[in-house]
Order: C-alpha cells, then sequence, then structure tokens
C-alpha cells in the first residue's frame, strides 16, 4: 500500500505541498530561536520519522544533533491505551542540553505530558516541542507547545508517519480514512 486511489482513503486532509510550505515557517522559527545555542533534536518513534527528516533538513542549525526515542501509547488501535511505554531510550546525555521534541501529533496529549516530564528530569537546560499536528481534545492536558504545524478537527488521521495498525505511514500526506477499513 502506498497510494491514495485504492479507495481507502476518504479525504486528503493536508497535502504535501501544504505541509511542506508549513515546515518552511516552523524550521524557519526555530532557527531564530537556537541561533548561537545548543539543539538536540528528539524524534518520537515511529510517527514522527517523516515530520523529524523533513522539518530537520530545513533546519539552517549546523549544529543541531538528532536522537530518537520510541514510546508507544496505541497499539493497533484508534484509540490511547493511556499507558506510555519505553521501547527504545535516547542514546543521548541530556544533561545541560536545549532538547527539541519532534513528534507527528498530539490528541489525547497524554505521550508528551509523560515524555515532557521523562526528559525533564534528565537534567536538561530546556525541553520544548514542535509537533506537525494538534487535535481539540489536547487542550484537556496542560502541554506547552512552542511550534504547531496545524491544528485539526477531531477525526483520526493518517499518513506523513501516522498510522493506522501499522498501515498508511508512507503516505507524503495527511488524511482520513474511509469507514471500510476500519471494520475490514
Ligand atoms: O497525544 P496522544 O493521544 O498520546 O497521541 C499521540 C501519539 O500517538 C502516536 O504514537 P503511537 O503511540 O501510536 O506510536 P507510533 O508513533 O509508533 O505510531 C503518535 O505518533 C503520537 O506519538
Ligand atoms: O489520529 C491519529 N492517527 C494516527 N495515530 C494517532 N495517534 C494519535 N492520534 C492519531
Ligand atoms: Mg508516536
Amino acid at each position: 500500500m502506498g497510494s491514495a486511489d485504492n479507495g481507502d482513503i476518504q479525504s486528503v486532509l493536508l497535502s504535501e505541498a501544504q505541509i511542506a510550505s508549513r515546515l518552511d515557517e516552523m524550521a524557519a522559527q526555530i532557527d531564530a530561536d537556537y541561533a548561537g545555542k545548543d539543539l538536540l533534536l528528539v524524534g518520537v518513534l515511529k510517527g514522527a520519522v517523516m515530520v523529524m527528516a523533513d522539518l530537520s533538513r530545513r533546519i539552517q542549525h549546523s549544529e543541531a544533533a538528532m536522537d530518537w526515542m520510541a514510546v508507544s501509547s496505541y497499539g493497533s488501535g484508534t484509540k490511547s491505551s493511556g499507558v506510555v511505554r519505553i521501547l527504545k531510550d535516547l542514546d543521548a546525555d541530556l544533561t545541560g542540553r536545549n532538547v527539541l521534541i519532534v513528534e507527528d501529533i498530539i490528541d489525547s496529549g497524554l505521550t508528551l505530558s509523560w515524555l515532557i516530564s521523562n526528559l525533564r528530569s534528565r537534567g536538561p537546560a530546556s525541553v520544548e516541542v514542535a509537533a506537525l499536528l494538534r487535535k481539540p481534545t489536547a487542550a484537556k492536558v496542560e502541554v506547552d507547545v512552542r511550534y504547531i504545524g496545524f491544528d485539526i478537527p477531531n477525526e483520526f488521521v493518517v499518513g506523513f508517519g501516522l498510522d493506522y495498525a501499522e498501515k498508511f505511514r508512507t503516505l507524503p500526506f495527511v488524511g482520513t480514512l474511509a469507514p471500510h477499513v476500519y471494520s475490514s
């Protein structure tokens, strides 16, 4: 599966071009804010892979470092289980670092609020968040997000790293799924 024309996608919410242009703006803002400072980008596997690749390439900061953490709270369904598990921890020591968490989506906000407090406990100079998407449900949890790509409606979305049961991550746009996908 890699194309959108087999009927699994109901509608395209954000096109490749819309995402690219917003990532340009976010990268410029990040460059301005971190000029002359250390910067460690922390990508949250697996969902943030596309955002990390496309955002980091736009960041001019020549000494920005990249590290990865894998956490999971969704299993194979469309609802957060409420339990965040570390599947892979960071390689980097965060002491004194300026950490920028890179995420694909903030939905319940649970993953991020857990992650922020986990990373803050490791002695960094700062912890900020850049996320491509945010749903209205995220407002229920106190998460301070410095860089947001798009506020989207409360619908389950796939593509650009986001999956449904590990499928559809490879789509280059963000879209919603046709109802038949959930029932099959
Ligand atoms: O705000 P929340 O309700 O916590 O949801 C957001 C998180 O859920 C998804 O990850 P998931 O746990 O499904 O793992 P994945 O990134 O490997 O798909 C997504 O990539 C975010 O990390
Ligand atoms: O809407 C979503 N789509 C895919 N994965 C997700 N994880 C949280 N919300 C979503
Ligand atoms: Mg994720």
